[in-house]
């Protein structure tokens, strides 16, 4: 297994590096694309790992697709989504929850049964989330342990019964598996959820012209009439990865550094809200939007933070930022409370036990609830190795830990980074952190599992 040991920065962080692509909207343009008939190029698509899992998964239901990592560019051939065929195998959505959740959707209008599953991370996660509503739309659907998980069958039928849904969580990935299949069914269909979360979903489909009827948590969904034509997507970068890169220029001191192209949408940049709250000084420049989603260059520098409540209201807008805020909160004057973000323990793992565990480790003052974290700094973090649990966003959290720790942080089983963020350690690099090793520990893997 791979160990990376991150030495503490020895002087700022500087430059300007363009932003990873963005993960959840390259994994909806690569699947709108395989519904829509004709050609599809999407720029700008994330070649990470999860990705990549969704384009073989749609190859099985027989969309071309040909890819150009090299200039971050996929194109899709689809004769539409009345024409995707039943897949002659398992579909295997390896280590990503979003692949697996809105293939269901789709797969519910596919004539002919679809069998998904995934890794051993992707097959503790729950699925009775989307299997539930989904048996609503009139298909037999079900999954091992009770429907509780992968592997998940689905018999899908067309046309489907249209459905009313209110959501118990505020997920994305239900919502999005939702609005996929709704757009089989015979009349418009209607899903509400909580808490606003991201809505990709709902611009990219009204940008393809299908019909929406949006407002603060809830959307009507009218199937279409015609055929899906294609369209071109340019996607943004990920703010999620860029995440990482901010936090770290927050906390090495004199920082300053641009990241470029980084997507800004409201329903999913509650980091940005959160970091400003904390008094970081980040600002915005050549803000402008693409089919419903904001881009912008974000300016980060180096800043004296104070603890802030970060609760369940906007918990949805930065779940996958909860881990990296943690290790900002170590540096943050006063308490940092983390509340109503139970939906990270069933993440790729328990994202809650893995930090409280790892920030422990290196001395930071963190207790665990149920529902979040509370950490009270500064705290002068000390070197240690911590466990990813084979968790992209633990391994890079810690990772960017190191560089402000007192001596080397080691994270054990790193390569997972790849999931969402290939260039991860190339980007720290090129903003000066130059002082990581990589090696191979002996240790079996059987340790990373939470
Ligand atoms: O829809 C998406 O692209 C995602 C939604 C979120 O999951 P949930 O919908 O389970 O909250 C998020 O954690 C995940 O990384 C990507
Ligand atoms: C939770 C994540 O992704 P997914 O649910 O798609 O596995 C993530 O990227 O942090």
């Amino acid at each position: 297994m791979k160990v990376a040991r991150v030495h503490p920065a020895n002087h700022p962080l500087t430059g300007s590096v363009l932003c990873a692509r963005d993960k959840s909207l390259s994994h909806r343009a690569a699947i709108l694309a395989a519904l829509a008939q004709g050609t599809t190029k999407v720029s700008g698509f994330s070649f990470c790992e999860d990705c990549l899992s969704t384009l073989s998964c749609l190859r099985q239901f027989g969309v071309r697709i040909k890819t150009y990592p090299d200039v971050g560019k996929v194109v899709v051939e689809s004769g539409g989504w009345r024409e995707l065929t039943e897949p002659e195998d398992v579909l295997y959505a390896g280590n990503s929850g979003t692949t697996a959740r809105l293939l269901c959707g789709v797969a519910s209008w596919i004539k002919g049964l679809t069998i998904i599953t995934g890794d051993a991370s992707l097959r503790r996660r729950p699925m009775r989330r989307v299997i539930e509503p989904l048996s609503l739309t009139g298909i037999q659907i079900g999954g091992r342990d009770n429907n509780r998980f992968l592997p998940v069958f689905i018999r899908g039928k067309y046309p489907l019964t249209p459905f009313e849904y209110r959501l118990s969580v505020a997920s994305a990935q239900v919502k999005s598996a939702l609005l996929l299949a709704a757009l089989g069914a015979d009349a418009p269909s209607c899903v509400r959820e909580p808490f606003a979360s991201r809505d990709h979903t709902e611009n990219m489909l009204s940008y393809l012209g299908i019909r929406l009827e949006r407002e603060p948590g809830r959307v009507v969904i009218h199937p279409p009439a015609k055929p899906l034509k294609a369209r071109d997507f340019s996607l943004p970068g990920d703010v999620s990865s860029a995440a990482f890169l901010a936090a770290a220029a927050l906390m090495v001191p004199d920082s300053g550094i641009y990241i470029q192209d980084v997507g800004l949408n409201p329903t999913r940049s509650g980091f940005l809200e959160c970091v400003s709250r904390m008094g970081g000084q980040v600002k915005i420049h050549n803000l402008k939007e693409e089919f419903g989603e904001r881009r912008g260059d974000l300016e980060v520098a180096f800043s004296s933070l104070r603890g802030v409540s970060i609760g369940k209201e906007i918990i949805p807008s930065l779940i996958d930022e909860v881990p990296i805020l943690s290790v900002l909160a170590t540096q943050a004057q006063g308490v940092t409370f983390i509340t109503g973000a139970e939906e990270l323990r069933v993440k790729e793992c328990d994202r809650l036990r893995a930090m409280y565990l790892g920030l422990k480790t290196l001395g930071a003052k963190v207790e665990e609830r149920s529902d979040g974290l509370i950490i009270e700094g500064p705290v002068t973090l000390h070197g240690g190795r911590v466990e990813s649990f084979g968790d992209h966003r633990i391994a890079m959290s810690f990772a960017v830990a190191g560089l402000i720790a007192r001596e080397a942080v080691e994270i054990v089983d790193v390569d997972c980074v790849k999931i969402s963020y290939p260039e991860f350690f190339d980007h720290l690099q090129s903003l000066g952190c130059k002082r990581v090793e990589f090696y191979e520990s002996e240790e079996e893997g059987e340790k990373s599992c939470l």
